[in-house]
């Protein structure tokens, strides 16, 4: 399986979690890897519990100032690391549950950072639906005006 970008390889990929998202994230990284990325990781480090916002901040702040190409959360529904993530300006975090949903986070919104929710998902859907948001170009078009008005 490749992973062929359209996000600048030259940059680091950065990638967080808390507990509930440590053995993903490690997988991920491996997987990142593999696909030739160079991984910046935000912790968590261990599966001691943590609180979310002190990974999801870090891995969105290295994103917004384009640090990285683009951010990676994962925590156990997804949820609190991407609430989080979208409270940065240039960031476009996108919950990804489905393969149909990592292609339209990318056509549709540009999304920018994938937040992915390691309690309902496999290890083998996460790595399938990281390919595909990296492999998957934004649109444009129509949709460029509307991701465009998204920072406040
Ligand atoms: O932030 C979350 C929910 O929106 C994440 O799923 C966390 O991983 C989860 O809340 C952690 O739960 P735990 O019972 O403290 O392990």
């Amino acid at each position: 399986m490749s992973a062929n970008t359209t996000f600048d390889k030259q940059l680091p990929v950065v990638i967080g979690a808390d507990h509930a998202g440590f053995a993903y994230k490690e997988m991920l990284k491996q997987q990142l890897a593999d696909w030739g990325w160079t991984v910046d990781d935000k912790g968590t480090y261990n599966t001691d519990s943590v609180d979310y916002p002190d990974f999801a901040h870090p891995v969105a702040s290295a994103v917004a100032s384009g640090a990285a190409a683009f951010g990676v959360l994962i925590c156990g529904s997804g949820e609190g690391v991407c609430i989080t993530a979208n409270k940065h300006n240039n960031v476009r975090a996108a919950l990804v549950w489905n393969n149909d949903v990592a292609q339209l986070a990318r056509q549709h919104n540009n999304a920018n950072t994938i937040c992915l929710p390691a309690r309902f998902v496999s290890e083998e859907q996460a790595k399938e639906m990281l390919r595909l948001f990296i492999e998957t170009p934004f649109e444009g078009g129509r949709h460029e005006n509307r991701v465009a008005k998204i920072d406040c």
